[in-house]
């Protein structure tokens, strides 16, 4: 659904990415996890075409990503970006309308009402839908950009779901409602990358993690397989313990004490 092969970025003389390949499949949320400044933000750019790479190639849907248009490649991949751009006092529900433009052109049908009111009610913001936007919480904010990259993608039959750090500035129940909705639409046959911070997250997830370091896929595959102590060491520079997660089959992160004090 989504190929990256071989893909590097430059900039003047500087490879911030260098021979990322990964493949992800219908129905799995890939995880991309790193270090502050690996390239994870760079690759997801790259992936939406916001950028557009040195070398390599990115498929989606097997074909490469280069041959769709604009309106094409929105009909079907829906990005929720790290920063929230929006300064005009728009309506909610003015705003998770807009998700629905590619498939109305401008011109919503009860269609495109019907399921931007079933967007917002599904991150549970339906009561603030007449609400400005712009006066909204941090988080609030960020499950009403869901509802609106959910709407773009609700009723295709294999969409990719593109989400930048998705659960910053939420909230610990927020949080895990942000990725169960992801892992609800992977469930129905779509496919959801996924850059995040936090490893115990990606780690209950995550079908795939791509571990990313200076620009470098570190370590792909199953969490099991990549949030590995050694791992976590190499990348972050931090000595942890894994323990076993008492419901789910996957780690969890536990960041040793005392390690700090000669660092700073
Ligand atoms: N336009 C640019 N010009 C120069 N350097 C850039 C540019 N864009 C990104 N970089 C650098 O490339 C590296 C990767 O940036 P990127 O935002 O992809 O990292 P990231 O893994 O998403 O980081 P973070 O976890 O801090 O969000 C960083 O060192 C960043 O400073």
């Amino acid at each position: 659904m989504l190929e990256v092969r071989d893909i590097s970025y430059q900039i003047r003389n500087r490879k911030l990415l260098d021979g990322v390949t990964f493949r992800a499949n219908p129905g799995e949320l890939l995880a991309i996890v790193g270090s502050n400044g690996a390239g994870k933000s760079t690759l997801l750019k790259l992936c939406t075409r916001e950028l557009k790479a040195s070398g390599g190639e990115i498929r989606l849907l097997d074909k490469g990503i280069d041959t769709y248009s604009e309106k094409e490649l929105s009909v079907f991949r829906a990005v929720l970006p790290q920063q929230n751009s929006v300064v005009f006092p728009f309506l909610v529900s003015e705003l998770v309308l807009m998700g629905r433009y590619p498939h109305s052109d401008f011109h919503p049908s009860e269609h495109d009402y019907f399921v931007a009111e079933m967007a917002l009610k599904k991150v549970g913001m339906w009561e603030f839908a007449s609400r400005v936007f712009t006066t909204l919480s941090g988080g609030e904010q960020q499950r009403v950009q869901l509802a609106r990259v959910l709407a773009q993608i609700w009723d295709v039959p294999r969409g990719i779901l593109f989400l930048d750090e998705p659960t910053t500035g939420l909230d610990l129940l927020h949080q895990h409602q942000m990725l169960e909705l992801a892992r609800e639409f992977t469930q129905k046959g779509f496919c959801a990358i996924v850059i995040l911070h936090d490893l115990n997250l990606a780690a209950q997830y995550a079908d795939q993690i791509v571990m990313l370091r200076s620009g470098k896929v570190e370590a792909i595959g199953a969490p099991q397989d990549v949030i590995t102590v050694d791992i976590i060491k190499r990348v972050f520079n931090l000595n942890v313990w894994l323990v076993e997660h008492p419901e789910m089959d996957c780690p969890m992160v536990i960041p040793q004490q005392n390690q700090f004090s000669d660092r700073y």
